[in-house]
């Protein structure tokens, strides 16, 4: 048998998974956490890969290894490959100003047209234009950027003293959340970089879908050399793995809240709201993301004193639209609305309604809510939307499951519980083994939950009394 793994590089965690290159079938599978907080120092994302290859019982024998990982980290390396600071994660807001700074010299409109977004924080641009402006030292000390993902194949690849930084790759999903990559003619802009940093700093080469990144050399390996791909930003790695097709929306519910779908045509949003991103399979993926997501549930979990199962219990004990009381989860600010410094907010609190029952309701609908607002900017930038499939740590949910298919008003397919960003890397690492023009055919071993709506009527008035609330957040942001 041929074995193929797949690394998921997350925010707050590493996986690695192990499957048969031929029928996907799952071998083994091992798990590290990630340090908490929005800037980690990339050795954190190794240590942790090396506690997931042992946990799933090493790498010696697979033949092909893809790494999947959280987008936009901007990862700075000086002239000898080392880390100039702590890599700042796509969750950090500190470069909000940067943001606007450069949305205004070039306009909306321009950014979206020339990268396919429009720029929030996120965005690793926005993170170079706050190091020259923060740390001009550093930025002036940064001799080769790359994505976190970029980076842990690299270290794969034997790094500075293996490979140099002609040995640095990357592939269009994931660059194409930078900012300074154009997914519409599949150039770097090296004058947008230059606009944000002050010069050009070496930037990993761009590989297709199912281009060879090098051979593996490093010790995590256990001796092993695989093939490694190209690898993937992590959304693009899930839809692999789900194998989206026209109409089929994913629907992340990790540290981020994303809907995105495929498309064959890039995207330019205007308004910002959509991210004109690509794809791992040589197309594109129009994505809305949200800072908040599955924390919504740790933190009501947490104010509660309950665990996830007992919120979910608690939840659904309360009525639909939890007798008025609306969260607006912006806890830590928003990026889609982009919020960057709002707060979340409860509203409609009355002596009635604030039972642990009601809190935990509102929870729930606000995240929720705040995916269905994301779907919506999905259809406006004419994307089709038809059903949704559910992933992501907080698609296990029992509450997210019941309510999920009202909220949103689609037919919700919950996949069996999985890894499905590793998973894609895993079957990127096998698509480079065969080759082709497609990924290798993996059917998955069960089929999918299917939740149908109950009652529409719930879902509009949630989501009306949720619109409501939302407004009075934007009035204040
Ligand atoms: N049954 C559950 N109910 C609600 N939240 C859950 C459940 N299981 C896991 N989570 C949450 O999912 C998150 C982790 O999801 P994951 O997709 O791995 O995140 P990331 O990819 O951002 O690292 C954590 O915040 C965790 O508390
Ligand atoms: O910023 C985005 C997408 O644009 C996020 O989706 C990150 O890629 C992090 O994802 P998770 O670690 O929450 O899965």
């Amino acid at each position: 048998m041929t074995l193929v793994a797949g690394v998921d590089s997350s925010t707050q965690s590493c996986k690695v998974v192990v499957r048969d290159a031929e029928t996907g079938a799952l071998v083994r599978s091992g798990r590290a956490s990630h340090p908490d907080g929005t800037s980690v120092h990339p050795r954190h994302w190794w240590d942790a890969l090396r506690t997931a290859v042992d946990d799933a019982g090493g790498l010696a024998d697979v033949d092909a290894v893809s790494v999947g990982g959280q987008q936009h980290g901007m990862v700075a390396l000086d002239a000898d490959g080392e880390v100039v600071r702590d890599a700042l994660l796509w969750n950090d807001t500190r470069s909000a100003g940067a943001a606007e700074d450069l949305v205004a010299e070039l306009g909306a409109q321009e950014w979206a047209d020339s990268v396919g977004s429009v720029l929030v924080a996120s965005l690793t641009v926005t993170k170079l234009r706050w190091l020259r402006d923060a740390e001009p030292e550093n930025a002036a000390r940064t001799a080769a950027v790359a994505l976190p993902h970029d980076w842990l194949t690299w270290q794969l690849a034997g790094g500075m003293a293996g490979v140099g930084f002609e040995g640095l790759v990357t592939d269009r999903s994931d660059v194409s959340g930078t900012g300074y990559w154009s997914p519409r003619t599949g150039d770097y802009r090296t004058d947008l970089v230059e606009r944000a940093l002050g010069h050009v700093p070496a930037l990993p080469r761009v590989l297709g879908p199912s281009d060879r990144a090098g051979t593996g050399t490093a010790d995590v390996l256990g001796g092993g050399s695989p093939a490694l791909g190209p690898g993937a930003g992590d959304n693009a790695a899930a839809a692999l793995a789900l194998g989206l097709r026209t109409g089929d929306v994913a629907v992340s519910i990790g540290t981020s809240g994303v809907v995105s779908a495929i498309a064959d045509a890039p995207t330019a949003d205007g308004s910002g709201l959509v991210t004109g991103f690509a794809d791992a399979t040589g197309r594109f993926l129009p994505l809305a993301c949200t800072l908040n997501a599955a924390r919504i549930l740790d933190w009501a979990a947490r104010l509660l004193g309950v665990d996830h199962a007992r919120l979910a219990e608690l939840a659904l004990s309360a009525p639909a639209g939890a007798d008025g009381l609306v969260l607006v989860p912006y806890f830590e600010g928003e990026r889609t609305p982009n919020l960057p410094h709002a707060a979340a907010a409860l509203h409609g609190m009355r002596l009635t309604n604030t039972t642990p029952a009601h809190i935990a309701r509102a929870a729930f609908e606000g995240l929720l809510c705040s995916l269905a607002d994301g779907i919506d900017a999905l259809r406006a930038a004419g994307v089709p939307v038809q059903r949704a499939h559910l992933v992501g740590g907080a698609a296990q949910s029992a509450a997210v499951q019941a309510l999920a298919p009202d909220v949103l008003g689609l037919e919700v397919h919950v996949p069996t519980p999985g890894e499905y960003v590793a998973d894609g890397a895993a079957r990127q690492a096998a698509w480079v083994l065969a080759g082709g023009a497609e990924a290798p055919a993996w059917v998955p071993a069960q089929p999918p939950l299917v939740l149908n709506p109950g009652s529409a009527a719930d879902g509009t008035r949630v989501r009306e009394q949720y619109a409501a609330a939302r407004g009075l957040v934007l009035g204040r942001g």
